[in-house]
């Protein structure tokens, strides 16, 4: 009987050992007092000592935890429960727990505890991050700034010299960057991009270049890649370059003229195979002259210049633009695309786009929003973007809808004074009453008053 025991426990041991053999994730089994019993190949190869050696620790000397022992005596389940891990080399590397208790007559006799790499991405996940978005396909813009300014970019993309991107904010500089990278040889790389105004100084260096272990306070263990590396064989987005302070502009011309960098605190020479591609939205000559950038920084990325112009310098692709927009935010929000008064059309195409591209698009995403029916009218539209023109919309309306009065300077006035004298009916002589009056007329409440003061001297209000 004792002997049939003693087979069916070896057995079942062999069962264990084969099973957990079949997992590629780490797995210990521990006992309740920390002692490993079972460790499976992958354990071995993460720890990088052997199973002889793994089954003689205990938890405390393979996982830095202050709790996980403890967990393990109270039968706690746990997923996702963060550790380190510590190699035959001392090394800690951050890792995710997952306990299952084990327990006979209710009482904990250990645990089954699997880890999981925390930070290390899959590659699947890498691609993901530093994919494209846009290619030359997705900008739009017929006017011949664009058609000139696309030509050119199609032409360069294949080649490995650094562009800078000049244009205003908005503009799409970024855009134009992924569209490069992707008509370019080193499509299959990644794209990273890294915006030098948005990193605080301090971290920009580290960013850029990466940091040894123990390069400064607060390093995370095992160093860490900059951009630099990560954009391997891809190419490399600084955008807001002019934004980038002095000490690291004379980093970046070393890197540019040497075409190698070396991690904070290592002393290892890293070739860098990356394309570079710049872009500012500032006047980096102005900058030059006043010493805030270098000319010699300057000329090494200024090796293809190109430029992308403001919207209100392409007035000719805004419709196109505007059309593009209504109809992409519909059928993401599932609304039927809306249809424009002419008013409310010659608003938007004469207005100056200050953000740009940007600016239109969220424009039309708040337009697509608006609970209206299908037609924007001037007073829809953001109060930014129609000044003091619904009246001039309301007029245009009304006159279309009453057979039209000889046209006099004095019926325009007395419409306008009709719409204020209605308004002011409908929310009120107060304070407040005037501020919504003037927000629904889409004029300013000083104009309001203005005109107000007016109808008060000809005892209309
Ligand atoms: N030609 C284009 N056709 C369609 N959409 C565009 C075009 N250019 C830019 N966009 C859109 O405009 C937005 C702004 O583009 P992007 O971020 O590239 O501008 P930018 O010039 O890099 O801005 P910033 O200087 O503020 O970083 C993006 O969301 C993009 O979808």
């Amino acid at each position: 009987m004792a002997e049939q025991t003693e087979k069916e426990r070896k057995m079942l041991l062999q069962e264990v050992e084969g099973l957990l053999s079949f997992i590629s994730l780490p797995i210990l089994v521990v006992e309740k007092s920390g002692q490993v019993i079972h460790v499976n190949p992958t354990a071995e190869h993460i720890w990088r000592r052997s199973q002889v050696v793994l089954l003689n620790q205990r938890l405390t000397d393979l996982v830095e935890s202050t709790k996980l022992l403890d967990f393990v005596r109270r039968g706690k389940p746990l997923r996702d429960y963060p550790v380190e891990i510590k190699d035959a080399a001392g090394k800690h590397f951050p890792y995710l727990c997952r306990l299952h208790p084990l327990f006979v007559n209710r009482q904990v006799e250990g645990a089954i505890l699997q880890f999981t790499e925390q930070v290390i991405e899959t590659e699947f996940e890498k691609n993901r991050k530093y994919a494209t978005r846009y290619s030359f396909e997705d900008i739009r813009g017929n006017s011949p700034a664009m058609i000139a300014l696309l030509e050119q970019a199609r032409k360069i993309a294949k080649s490995d010299s650094t562009v800078l991107i000049r244009g205003e904010s908005g503009t799409g500089k970024e855009v134009l960057a992924q569209s490069i990278h992707h008509a370019s040889n080193r499509s299959n790389g990644p794209f990273v991009a890294i915006n030098c105004a948005a990193i605080p100084e301090s971290l920009l260096e580290s960013e850029l270049f990466g940091y040894e272990d123990g390069a400064f306070t607060g390093a995370k263990k095992g160093g860490k890649p900059g951009r630099f590396e990560l954009a391997l064989n891809g190419t490399l987005f600084l955008d807001e370059i002019g934004d980038m302070p002095p000490f690291l502009q004379a980093k970046l011309l070393r890197v540019l003229q040497e075409r190698r960098i070396e991690r904070i605190g290592g002393s290892e020479s890293i070739p860098v195979d990356t394309r570079l591609i710049a872009a500012t939205h500032k006047d980096l000559e102005s900058m030059i002259v006043s010493g805030q950038f270098r000319e010699d920084l300057f000329y090494r990325l200024h090796v293809i210049p190109l430029y992308v112009p403001a919207l209100r310098n392409r007035k000719e692709d805004l419709y196109d633009l505007i059309q593009f927009y209504m109809k992409w935010f519909g059928d993401r929000l599932g609304k039927e695309p809306k249809r424009f008064t002419t008013a409310a059309m010659k608003c938007l195409l004469e207005y100056q786009w200050p953000g740009n591209i940007r600016e239109l698009e969220n424009t039309l995403e708040y337009i697509v929003n608006l609970e209206i029916g299908d037609l924007v009218t001037i007073s829809s539209l953001p109060a930014s973007i129609r000044g003091d023109r619904v009246l001039e919309e309301e007029q245009t309306m009304a006159a279309t809808a009453a057979p039209a009065p000889p046209f006099a300077a004095s019926s325009l006035e007395k419409t306008e004074e009709q719409l204020i004298i209605q308004a002011i009916q409908r929310f009120g002589k107060t304070t407040e009453g005037k501020r919504k009056a003037a927000e629904h007329l889409g004029i300013s409440v000083a104009t309001l008053y203005r005109r107000l003061n007016k109808l008060k001297r000809k005892h209309l209000v």
